[in-house]
């Protein structure tokens, strides 16, 4: 059978690494590194009802080359963004092509976890597995026995490493309950002659708790084979052909999943130079956002004046050819034409501020034309009353969020959007950093997802918070200065995940 082939070369690979690399010295250079991982792998395939760990695979004994181009960092890159929640990476030389460079890179460029994917017979691999930057490593049920398969889930667990535990039959499902694996992995390819058979997975889903992980492995194709899981309570599907075999691995990402039945609104932040305004309105998202606080983007008045001016005027000049063709060009400039087709929607317009007084904030927001003021300070429930009563225009307030109740605390205020965005003990706002989004896994009320938003973990953010809108600064700049390529292709994605 392959599989013995394959083991015999893992046996002569593992003693021909050990002699270039000391097994002590590998071992050491593990366990001085943090085994207080959290089990990232586990977190990421519990986040959404429905997770895609994909492969970054370059040949299959059963398949041989699948990919003789292999921009492996790329593939990977382009797997995070299309949202996946791990990627597996192949370091099977011999038979699979793969390689310990590819772990090592994917891993120290991508946010989301990875597993080694390997034939894992020696402790060694898994000291390797750690040094690599891997964040699990896959145990075959056919290469190993019980206290084996034991001791390695043990060992990898002591240093903050995931087991991914691969059965194919009853017997080795069984194997895998009792080595306690908190993930089990069922294989529908069968070893011994390569056919696939997606049913193998849902024959042998129930033999698994439900707090036990279950992933089904190869042969997947379409969204039918994922809803085919999906009905069968499986909730992690692990792909590699299929995803290496597509040119956009964004739009088969979409595709698998389904339509998303809404479309997030999307306010971009910290606008603060007029040379950005035509990429704004070419991205078209539902909000401008401009700050008014102390920060890095500020802008005066006069430049949100200019900013708003500049934004509806290039807008109206865009679109109103095609979205009031009626009235395009009679209205003297753009705000009368706004007024003259009420029912042509430009970009909003919100105003940032911390801690402004009511006064100002309905001075500034009549000056500039703003629909909407967004509170960053500490402005408690009275004064958004208190400023309701004096405007009209929409009041949003800002909350950093470092639990679920600094959330709950909100549900009832009377902002009309609240913006959830993460803690810093020194900052306001536009961080770039993420907070825990389980968080609002329970709050009940419409709320834009702010704080280090970007093209990387947008696809998951829908997904998984299903936020009313989403709020990006940090994202789309390079080196503190908005950059029209990012706004481009944040808005690309967006467009390609949620509909
Ligand atoms: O962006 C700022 O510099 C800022 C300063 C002070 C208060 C609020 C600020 N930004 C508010 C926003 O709405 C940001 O878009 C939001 O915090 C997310 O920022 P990021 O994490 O950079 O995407």
């Amino acid at each position: 059978m392959i599989l013995d082939k394959i083991v015999e070369a893992t046996k002569i690979r593992v003693a021909q690494e050990k002699e270039v690399e000391m097994p002590k010295a590998v071992k050491a250079a593990a366990l001085a590194l943090p085994s207080d991982t959290g089990f990232p792998f586990e977190v990421a395939l519990r986040q959404q009802d429905f997770n895609f760990i994909c492969e970054v695979k370059k040949a299959s004994p059963s398949k041989g080359i699948i990919a003789e181009h292999f921009p492996y960092l790329d593939i990977a890159k382009e797997y995070e963004v299309a949202g996946a929640a791990a990627i597996s990476v192949l370091t099977e030389p011999d038979f699979f092509k793969g390689d310990k460079k590819y772990l090592q890179e994917i891993a120290s460029t991508v946010k989301i976890p990875v597993l080694r994917k390997d034939f894992i017979i020696d402790e060694y691999q898994i000291y390797q597995a750690k040094v690599w930057g891997a964040s699990a490593i896959l145990l075959i049920c056919a290469c190993l026995d019980v206290p084996t398969l034991t001791k390695f889930r043990e060992l990898a667990d002591s240093l903050g490493l995931s087991s991914l535990v691969e059965a194919h039959d009853e017997k080795e499902v069984q194997m895998a309950i009792d080595c306690g694996a908190r993930i089990i992995g069922v294989n529908n390819r069968n070893l011994k002659d390569f056919t696939v058979d997606v049913q193998n997975s849902v024959r042998l889903r129930n033999l698994v708790q439900d707090d036990v992980i279950f992933v089904s492995e190869s042969g997947l194709e379409t969204p039918e084979d994922i809803q085919v899981l999906r009905d069968n309570n499986i909730g992690v599907a692990l792909m590699g052909e299929t995803f290496m075999r597509s040119p956009n691995k964004v739009e088969k990402l979409a595709y698998l999943y389904g339509p998303t039945y809404y479309t997030p609104k999307v306010k971009m932040c910290g606008i603060s130079k007029v040379d950005t305004i035509p990429a704004v309105v070419e991205a078209k998202p539902n909000y401008m956002g401009l700050v008014f606080a102390p920060s890095k983007r500020q802008v005066t008045v006069d430049q949100a004046k200019t900013l708003v001016e500049e934004l509806h005027k290039q807008y109206a000049k865009t679109y109103s050819a095609v979205e009031a063709p009626m009235n395009a060009g009679t209205a003297q400039d753009s705000k009368e034409f706004v007024q003259e087709n009420p029912n042509f929607e430009s970009i909003k317009t919100v105003g940032v501020f911390v801690n402004e007084t009511v006064d100002n904030l309905v001075a500034i927001a009549n000056e500039v034309n703003l629909d909407a003021v967004q509170l960053h300070g500490d402005e408690d429930e009275a004064f958004i009353q208190a400023l309701k009563e004096k405007t009209d225009v929409e009041v949003w307030k800002a909350v950093q969020i470092r639990s679920a109740a600094d959330a709950e605390a909100w549900i009832d205020s009377s902002a009309d959007m609240l913006l959830f965005d993460a803690y810093h003990k020194d900052e306001r706002g536009g961080t770039g950093e993420v907070f825990d989004w389980s968080c609002l896994d329970e709050f009940e009320r419409p709320f834009m997802l702010a704080g280090g938003i970007d093209s990387t973990n947008v696809a998951r953010a829908i997904r998984t918070v299903r936020p009313y809108g989403i709020d990006i600064s940090s994202g789309i700049e390079t080196d503190g200065v908005k950059d029209d390529e990012k706004i481009k292709a944040f808005t690309n994605i967006v467009r390609t995940i949620a509909h």
